[in-house]
């Protein structure tokens, strides 16, 4: 590896203040109030977002929910129809894509196919008269960061689809934009090279320091890649979060069954017992007492209902006793026992399918009432657990503490600020 690159921007020790605007020293892209629309089409509703320097930021969510509309306006591409983006301090109005310290990679690379893989990356720094040694010493830092030092003389077409990736990403940061924004710049690339791509963008950004948005549909490679991520559905944002944040503590439904695989079942409160307030007077955490409603349901044909107490951080004075209320549970939250284990309180069905996977055990089972659940358990073969038949019936039950409540969304809309 050759020596790093020159730091691309130091933040300066002060706030800065852009009119009566002041962004925080930590903030290299600062986006207030963001809309945008086609005709009477909201795209984009009320967009509020800093992203740090060094971040690494992907903007998550279905087809057609704004993502490629917001990386096209902080590019510059689109102008706002309401709103404001500062990078660096300095507002984006008005200044065009190239003008703004910002490069884009796109899903189809566009290489030059005329040119080498060398003159494709030298060819931003052409543009701006840069010296021939320095141009050469440049791509050179550049090919072997992006590991094509030996394809420098090769043509676009004559390489691999993740090679070309390569050289389009060497192409967009030799210029040391201080944003880079990657439009799905994976997607067309097969599985595996996919894999390999993404830890090794994950690499490239580390060592060059560049602030990544990076906009993808796959959930996994958003979970595996980003410092945070932002969930978008219709043009807002629904959650911004680190991986963890997004996957153990969705902040709503969609999110929750957008990100990871997701079992769900309705419970009633049954009682809420708050903690002593702190010094500020706040009650910041308690423990409310759930009953699966659906063991209830069930309890007809000999299921006991389960009663929990859940503990659960930033206690909810939204719900009330009577409240019937989301348990989210990811599949590696539930365990599977013998029916017959009568030192534990589980919900009754069979297991319908059971696939090994290696390290894990999933198994997708039917519950008495119809109810279809998804389990992982880790596998261990020195210690098996419970050996369980397709069809027998069987115990479910999930780790105290895992699990995590979401209202329903009614209450979640009149109660925005407390949940
Ligand atoms: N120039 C345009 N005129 C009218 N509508 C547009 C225009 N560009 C985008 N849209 C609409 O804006 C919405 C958001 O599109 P956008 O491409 O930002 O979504 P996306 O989340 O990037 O989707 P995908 O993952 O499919 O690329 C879509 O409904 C799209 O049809």
């Amino acid at each position: 590896m050759t020596d790093s690159p020159a730091p691309l921007q130091t933040p300066s020790e002060t706030s800065k203040i852009t009119n009566t605007h002041t962004v925080p020293d930590d903030v290299l892209l600062q986006i207030t109030h963001l809309k945008k629309t086609y005709d009477d089409t909201i795209v984009l509703s009320d967009i509020n977002l800093n992203i740090k320097h060094g971040e690494f930021l992907t903007l998550l969510g279905p087809s057609g929910c704004g993502k490629t509309t917001l990386l096209r306006l902080i590019a510059g591409f689109e102008q706002p129809t309401a709103g404001a983006i500062y990078l660096d301090g300095v507002q984006m109005a008005g200044l065009s894509a190239d003008k703004r310290p910002v490069n884009t990679v796109f899903q189809q690379y566009a290489l030059f196919p005329h040119m080498t893989v060398a003159q494709n990356v030298a060819y931003g720094l052409k543009l701006k008269k840069v010296p021939k040694d320095e141009i050469q010493t440049r791509v050179r830092e550049m090919l072997a960061m992006v590991q094509l030092e030996h394809l420098a003389n090769r043509r676009p077409q004559d390489l691999s689809g993740g090679q070309q990736q390569r050289v389009a990403i060497a192409r967009a940061v030799i210029n040391r934009p201080k944003l880079l924004l990657l439009d799905e710049p994976l997607s067309a690339l097969d599985y595996k090279l996919r894999l390999q791509m993404q830890s090794e963008l994950k690499r490239l950004q580390r060592e060059l320091g560049i602030t990544f948005v990076f906009v993808t549909h796959d959930q996994e490679e958003a979970l595996s890649m980003s410092d945070r991520i932002a969930v978008m559905k219709d043009g807002k944002f629904q959650q911004i979060g680190t991986p963890i944040e997004i996957y153990e503590n969705p902040a709503n439904l969609f999110t929750a069954k957008f990100i990871g695989e997701t079992n769900l079942f309705k419970a009633e409160v049954k009682g809420i017992y708050l903690d002593q307030p702190d010094r500020d007077g706040k009650v910041t955490n308690g423990r409310i007492e759930v009953a699966v409603c659906e063991a209830q349901e069930t309890q007809a044909s000999g299921t006991p209902a389960i009663l929990r107490n859940l503990r659960r951080p930033k206690f909810d004075k939204a719900v009330q006793v009577g409240d019937i209320v989301n348990l989210l549970l990811r599949p590696e939250d539930l365990r599977i026992y013998d029916v017959n284990d009568s030192t534990r309180t589980g919900l009754i069905g069979r297991v319908i399918e059971s696939n090994y996977k290696g390290s894990t055990l999933d198994s997708i089972i039917k519950l008495d009432n119809g109810h279809i659940i998804k389990a992982s358990e880790f596998f261990d073969e020195e210690d098996p657990s419970f050996d369980y038949k397709i069809n027998e019936p069987v115990k479910v039950t999930w780790v105290d503490g895992w699990e995590w409540v979401l209202p329903n969304e009614e209450s979640l809309a009149q109660h925005k600020d407390s949940f």
